[in-house]
């Protein structure tokens, strides 16, 4: 049996009376890679709000490497290694490359540990910077970086925390077929450490993973569950998201 390490059970969400989430299970396995789509308005952001610990679910739980976690806040999620990362990049922009890293080193070991160790930090900052392509930019200015450098750049530093779940939204949004390429790459390489959740919307990019399994979510509610290839053959599935064009594109074997 392979273990756990997320379980959503029967979790709903509801708010001024209108049901947002209705009866959600969801298993994530360690080192899984899973994407969460569905159309807008379907539930994907919230039961992201509460996987992170943003809001507190209506009904059901949220269990994490065994412990129940439903309700403990997201600096706590953060402790346990949950991280979330948003669509926006959130990196220091006037700091060089390095300088973001080694911030990250420092929230996670201490200031003191870093100014002690720093010889081997830099040596790890050059080890991770070549995973993100961002070895040749240590000192270059975030802000001078383009959009994917900085998607990676952040990429980066949240993983110096060596998380165990990394929820990422919309990763795919504003990169060229290339740096989506070498996204799904790096996000291959990450799921060997970690387990990533991914909203999407671009499903380009979700076939990039041909191993991942797919939820679809749609009015609250899961309705598929597979590979994508099952997923894009899927009759409701192609009814309310990928058939219409609501997705960022169409099926190609229907
Ligand atoms: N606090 C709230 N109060 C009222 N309605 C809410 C609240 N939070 C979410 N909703 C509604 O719940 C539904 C689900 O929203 P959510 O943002 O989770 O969808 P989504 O699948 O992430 O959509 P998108 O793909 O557009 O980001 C939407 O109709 C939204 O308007």
């Amino acid at each position: 049996m392979p273990h756990h390490l997320l379980k959503v059970e029967n979790l709903s969400f509801a708010v001024n009376g209108l049901t947002i989430l209705n009866n959600i299970n969801l298993f994530l396995n360690a080192n899984e890679i899973r994407f969460l789509i569905g159309p807008n308005g379907a539930g994907k952001t919230t039961l992201m709000d509460i996987i992170c610990g943003k809001i507190s679910p209506s009904k059901g739980r949220i269990v994490f490497n065994e412990k129940d976690i439903t309700y403990h806040p997201n600096y706590i999620r953060a402790k346990v290694g949950i991280v979330r990362k948003f669509q926006t990049p959130s990196v220091f922009n006037t700091l060089t490359v390095r300088d973001n890293l080694i911030l990250s080193f420092i929230s996670e070991v201490g200031l003191k540990t870093v100014e002690k160790n720093i010889k081997e930090i830099n040596e790890r900052i050059e080890e991770i910077s070549r995973i993100f392509n961002l070895e040749k930019k240590l000192s270059e200015k975030a802000q001078n970086l383009s959009h994917g450098e900085r998607q990676m750049l952040e990429l980066c530093m949240i993983m110096v925390k060596k998380p165990s779940l990394v929820l990422l939204d919309e990763p795919g949004a504003g990169l060229s077929k290339t740096e989506k390429k070498n996204l799904s790459k790096i996000i291959e390489q990450i799921r060997q450490n970690t387990t990533v959740l991914i909203v999407e919307h671009d499903m380009d990019f979700v076939r990039m993973f041909e191993t991942a399994r797919v939820t679809v979510l749609h009015e609250g509610q899961i309705i598929a569950e597979g590979k994508m290839d099952e997923i894009q053959n899927n009759k409701q599935v192609i009814e309310v998201y990928l058939g219409k064009g609501r997705s960022r594109d169409y099926v190609v074997n229907q």
